[in-house]
């Protein structure tokens, strides 16, 4: 029988934490949390009058074998009626909107969609599709998202959809994020099939640490404070993992030192009645039209539950900075909230036409919130898992900086290292 400690209770930490307690051949499953609270970037408020603001996550897509490990999870723990469900058919999940130009551009979908030329872009989505199965193969073993897309779909979608993408996953720079470790199943395709489209008609093989490889709708990837550590006997806490790790174990310190983070400005709005031009999730913005302001959730149109019961109001978030944070509003430990209530109030203003100003407000800096996969991520993990392996250290590592950031891939992530400690879980 076991005693294991988890080294923080952020999603990652509490998943794995409750996958260890089914298991028989674990005794205690000791939690250690540093902070007041448990849930890590998981943070609401619920005003007096009912209104929840999200200051972190704020959906899962339940896609994919990580999604249903998700649903499964829940199901579990016996919160499935706690879901408010987003259908397919909804306006949240068929609109998507860019803005570019100064304008706001709804995304082509279908095939109708495919076939037109629609504004921001200056041709049909399908000629780049088309082209695409005739393009060569890469040879390098990893590459930017930006490079691999321009190569295989041009450099306008690379420029504007997948730029903003990445803005709206990542809150990082397509030019540096390498798809090998952010989008594995494109890099996949490439690699078994040499084209993006043939690997998603045919299948491209293989998944990522046992559950699909990608989580958030296809997209999948600890620092130092988000990695859930797992001790089999003894556990050993600090301000952060590197830090936690006694000097004997420097190597593994030095390399999660290495990975980055970046820092996210949330700013949560309400305004009194409906102000959107549009129904949608909400939209992003490409780093050319606007480096610090990475996009809007229009949180009213798929969780109307939580807006205030007394009137009708609009709940939006502004997401800002993160790759682009220093370059922009300069050091975030020296950045006012009130200059950046500023600079989301007058986004709002310039892309929905909100004409008066916001009737309640709140910021939340997430200093060094996600990390970022940049070119040869995948080396560094797998030197670290090596390191582990080859020492026979008692511990797993688990958690948004190794195996996918979305919050599908950090439950995921930990059931995939308590069945490789302890075999499948129950
Ligand atoms: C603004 C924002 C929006 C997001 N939106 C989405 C979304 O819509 N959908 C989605 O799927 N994902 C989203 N994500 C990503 C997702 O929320 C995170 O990747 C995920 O929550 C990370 O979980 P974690 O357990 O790995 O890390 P964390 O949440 O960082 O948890 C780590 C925990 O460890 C504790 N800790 C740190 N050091 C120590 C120590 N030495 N000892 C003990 N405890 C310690 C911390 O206090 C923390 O509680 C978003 C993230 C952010 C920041
Ligand atoms: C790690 C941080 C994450 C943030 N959001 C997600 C994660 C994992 C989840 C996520 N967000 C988007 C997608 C792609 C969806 C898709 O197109 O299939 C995923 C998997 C896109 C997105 N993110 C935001 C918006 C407004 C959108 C567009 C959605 C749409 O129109 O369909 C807001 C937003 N979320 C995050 C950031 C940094 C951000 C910035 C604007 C965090």
């Amino acid at each position: 029988m076991k005693t294991v400690a988890v080294l923080g209770g952020g999603i990652g930490g509490l998943a794995t934490a409750y996958y260890l307690s089914k298991s028989p051949q674990v005794a205690k499953v000791i939690l250690l949390e540093s902070s007041g609270r448990y849930g890590g970037w998981l943070w609401s408020t619920q005003r007096s009058d009912g209104a929840v603001f999200e200051h972190g996550p704020r959906g899962i897509r339940p896609a994919g074998a990580v999604g249903l490990n998700t649903l499964n999870l829940v199901q579990d723990i016996g919160l499935e009626n706690e879901i408010l469900p987003v259908p397919y058919s909804h306006n949240a999940s068929k609109n998507r909107y860019l803005y570019v130009n100064e304008k706001l551009h709804k995304m082509p979908s279908g095939l109708w969609g495919a076939l037109q030329t629609v504004s921001p872009f200056s041709r049909p989505i399908i000629h780049s599709i088309a082209k695409e199965i005739l393009v060569k193969k890469g040879k390098e073993d990893d590459e930017s998202i930006h490079s691999f897309v321009s190569r295989r779909l041009g450099k306008e979608l690379a420029d504007i959809a997948i730029d903003s993408l990445c803005r709206g996953v990542f809150a990082g720079d397509c030019r540096r994020l390498s798809v090998r470790s952010c989008f594995p199943p494109l890099y996949r395709a490439e690699q078994s099939r040499g084209s993006i489209v043939l690997g998603m008609l045919l299948g491209s093989g293989g998944s990522r640490r046992g559950a699909g490889g990608g989580g958030g709708g296809g997209v999948s990837p600890v620092d130092p404070q988000t990695m859930s550590l797992m001790y089999r006997s003894l556990p050993v806490v600090s301000s952060a993992l590197a830090s936690a790790l006694p000097p004997a174990l420097a190597p593994l310190s030095k390399q999660a030192q290495e990975i980055s983070y970046v820092t996210v400005a949330v700013v949560n709005l309400e305004y009194q009645g409906a102000i959107l031009p549009v129904e949608g999730f909400g939209h992003l913005i490409p780093s050319t039209e606007n480096k610090g302001v990475l996009g809007v959730v229009y949180d009213s149109v798929p969780f109307p539950q939580h807006n205030s019961p007394k009137g009708v109001t609009t709940r939006l978030t502004v997401m800002m900075g993160g790759a682009w944070f220093q370059e922009v509003f300069g050091s975030p430990d020296t950045v006012s909230e009130e200059s950046l209530l500023a600079v989301a109030t007058q986004a709002v203003r310039a892309h929905l036409g909100a004409g008066y100003p916001p009737s309640w407000s709140k910021v939340a800096l997430q200093k060094n919130c996600i990390p970022q996969y940049y070119l040869g991520h995948w080396k560094r993990v797998e030197s670290m898992r090596r390191y582990v392996a080859e020492k026979n250290l008692p511990l797993s590592l688990v958690g948004s900086s190794y195996d996918g950031v979305s919050v599908n891939d950090v439950i995921n992530s930990g059931r995939v290292a308590v069945e490789q400690l302890l075999g499948p879980t129950p």
